[in-house]
């Protein structure tokens, strides 16, 4: 994980719904996606707006993120000029087709008083999009850019794409590997899409176990209920973090090694960094 900040459960929240809005303090989400896009209606969308500018007149302790309809559409300058006024820690740029749509928003970020310290963060949801995934994600690696996160957009892409939504997901894997490797080559943190079927927790937890495994940083979440498992299923097993501390512990004690063996295994300094870093990411 690129960022200091947890990312295992961010919750998308339309900014039309003043009672989903009204839960937010109290959720233990990571973070908040605060969505004027496709979970708002076109003739909701400058009421939306409005709502999402009075609730951060009372902004919460939390991380926020702001979805905007794209810079293409009817809504995206006025969101945008709403979001830049709103401060959040991020926005989030819908149908992100290449690098172009991020640099061009980074631009009339720059031309308003917005600070460097509102990030972007880009769906991936379009085929264009998996074509540049790697100039778009290059992006991550240039410290006057603001992009700090890929989030996979798995409805748009499977419309788009004719990629049908399995339970299994086996015919998404590719994209969403991709999404990982390239958010990896960029510094980025990157998270998995949405899981549509809100009811069935238990299908939730293997898809989040699963996020997990691909590397994924966290999920997107629609609905309350699934904050829990997401922040479970990205958090380190019990096992992990006996075994991480069983690396640390055997280089402490004998720090000259460059390779040892515990319990049968090989074991490198490689391991001994990402040991440490699991180890320094735990949330208590
Ligand atoms: C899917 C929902 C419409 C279901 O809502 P509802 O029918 O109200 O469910 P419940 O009765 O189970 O809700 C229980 C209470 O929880 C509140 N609630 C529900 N969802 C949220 C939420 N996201 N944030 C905060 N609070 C929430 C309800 O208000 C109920 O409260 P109460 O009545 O007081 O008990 C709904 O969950 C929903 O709208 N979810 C978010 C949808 C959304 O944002 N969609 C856009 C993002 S997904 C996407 O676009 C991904 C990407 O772009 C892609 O292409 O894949
Ligand atoms: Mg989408």
């Amino acid at each position: 994980m690129t960022s200091a900040h947890p990312h295992r459960s961010v919750l998308y929240v339309p900014a039309a719904n003043e009672k989903a809005l009204a839960k937010i303090p109290d959720l233990p989400a990571d973070a908040i996606i605060l969505d004027l896009e496709d979970a708002v209606a076109p003739d909701q969308k400058a009421a939306a707006r409005n709502s999402l500018v009075r609730f951060f007149e009372k902004r919460p302790n939390k991380r926020l993120i702001i979805r905007i309809n794209a810079m293409s559409t009817p809504w995206g300058v006025d969101d945008l000029a709403a979001a830049r006024a709103c401060k959040p820690d991020a926005i989030l740029l819908p149908k992100v087709d290449s690098p172009r749509d991020i640099l061009e928003t980074d631009d009339a970020l720059d031309e308003g008083d917005a600070p460097k310290r509102i990030r972007l963060w880009a769906m991936i949801e379009t085929p264009k999009a998996m074509m540049n995934i790697g100039a778009i994600a290059g992006l991550g690696r240039d410290r006057a850019a603001r992009l700090a996160c890929l989030v996979a957009g798995t409805n748009d892409l499977a419309k788009d794409t004719g990629i049908r939504m399995t339970p299994d997901r086996r015919y998404l894997m590719p994209a969403l590997s991709q999404m990982v490797m390239a958010a990896r080559a960029g510094n980025l943190t990157v998270l998995d899409g949405v899981s549509n079927n809100f009811r069935d927790l238990d299908a939730f937890a293997v898809e989040c176990r699963e996020a997990s495994n691909m590397g994924f940083d966290g999920k997107t979440l629609i609905h309350p209920a699934q904050i829990d498992p997401a922040n479970s299923a990205f958090a380190p097993s019990d096992e992990d973090v006996a075994q991480a501390q069983a690396i640390v512990d055997a280089f402490a004690a004998d720090p000259t090694q460059g390779v040892i063996q515990i319990n049968g295994r090989m074991i490198e300094r490689l391991h001994l960094a990402q040991a440490e870093a699991l180890l320094a990411a735990r949330i208590d």
